[in-house]
């Protein structure tokens, strides 16, 4: 399960078509005949991981004595958990627009669910990665209802069909065989980073650079702030492949919004692809689907940045004094009407 251990000794950079573990070009000089030196040489101009900043960018200066006192903003295993005040806008954006990177949105708008894309894409374009090279997938059923939108400069929207569903879980389970599927045939050459994200929701404040890194998992608000581990929602049967025995656990993760470098993510749909599989194979699904093998992964392959519930909230919930942005909020809506085979 250590799948991880490695990349974290290694720069990892792009050829024209895939991503490859590259040495650094310390280790690249001790190393001269490593597997994918060349590509890396012949990479083009930024690797993954870079931090440059361009000379004479006017931003405040940081400080090492104040900040946010009211909530935690690192882990346990030392990597930041991201809360309004723990980063400068200008900043960050500055140093990842350097990169340009190519983002993609892989969102499933499956039977009814198709009425919530137009709130999602015409928010998306006010609050997410302004500025940035966006492509949202749409994976539908039903092309003639993905509405019309006017899309910004490097921003786009492929739509994906895939077959319609009688019952939610086979959807929202789905999701991970399709972008599997889709990374493998096309997305791959076309992103370097990628969210996967419920559509039932809209955007309502930035959402940007900060939220990047090789994987990201955002806090599920129900359980963020006073649940103890054995309350989490786990998976708790051994038979199911996202068994979490008692005892273990850091935090709950949604599954509605997490992101990271487009190969980290590939391996972790896939990971969740193959562990339904698996618990298919035994009759079992896992209490909340994908989410579930989601968090038993999250737990034995720590997340590079964990962000706070701002990054989803939920029109159902009042906002918390910890929350100063929503920047992306689920909306309430009617789950027996909407859902083919109703349920909540
Ligand atoms: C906030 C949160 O934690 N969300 C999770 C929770 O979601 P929700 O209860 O919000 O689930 P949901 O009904 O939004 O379904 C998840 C997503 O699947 C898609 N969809 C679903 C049904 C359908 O008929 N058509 C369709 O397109 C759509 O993109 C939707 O946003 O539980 C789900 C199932 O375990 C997923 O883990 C969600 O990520
Ligand atoms: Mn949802």
């Amino acid at each position: 399960m250590k799948l991880f251990n490695h990349v974290s000794f290694l720069h990892v950079c792009f050829s024209r078509r895939i991503y490859q573990d590259c040495p650094s070009p310390d280790l690249e000089t001790q190393t001269k005949n490593t597997e994918g030196s060349e590509d890396c040489k012949d990479q083009g101009k930024w690797k993954i991981g870079d931090l440059v900043m361009t000379p004479g960018l006017k931003y405040a200066q940081p400080n090492t004595q104040q900040g946010r006192t009211d909530v935690n903003s690192v882990t346990n295993w030392n990597v930041p958990l991201v809360w309004e005040g723990t980063f400068d806008p200008v900043v960050i954006d500055e140093i990842y627009r350097e990169m340009d990177p190519r983002i993609a949105v892989v969102v499933f708008a499956v039977g009814k669910y198709t009425r919530f894309l137009k709130g999602f894409l015409e928010t998306g374009e006010k609050f997410f990665f302004i500025g940035f090279r966006v492509t949202y997938y749409i994976f539908t059923d039903n092309e003639k209802e993905v509405p019309k939108i006017e899309m910004g400069t490097g921003r786009n929207i492929t739509i994906l069909s895939v077959p319609p569903a009688s019952r939610w879980q086979d959807v929202v389970l789905g999701r991970m065989k399709w972008a599997t599927v889709s990374i493998e045939q096309r997305i791959r050459n076309e992103a370097d980073y990628l969210f996967m994200m419920d559509i039932d929701s809209i955007f309502y404040n930035r959402f940007g650079a900060e939220s990047l890194s090789r994987l990201s998992a955002v806090l599920h608000r129900a359980y963020y702030k006073n649940t103890p581990r054995d309350s989490f929602p786990y998976e708790r049967r051994p038979l199911s492949k996202a068994y979490i025995p008692a005892g273990e656990g850091d935090y709950y993760y949604t599954a509605a919004v997490w992101g990271g470098y487009l190969e980290e993510m590939y391996k972790l749909v896939k990971y969740c692809y193959e562990q339904s599989q698996e618990d298919a194979k035994n009759n079992i699904e896992a209490v909340w689907q994908e989410e579930s093998h989601l968090n038993r992964y999250l737990l034995y392959n720590k997340p590079t940045k964990v962000l706070s519930p701002e990054y989803l909230w939920s029109d159902y919930d009042k906002v918390s004094a910890d929350i100063k942005v929503i920047r992306i909020s689920q909306l309430v809506k009617n789950y027996a009407e909407v859902r083919p085979n109703g349920g909540n």
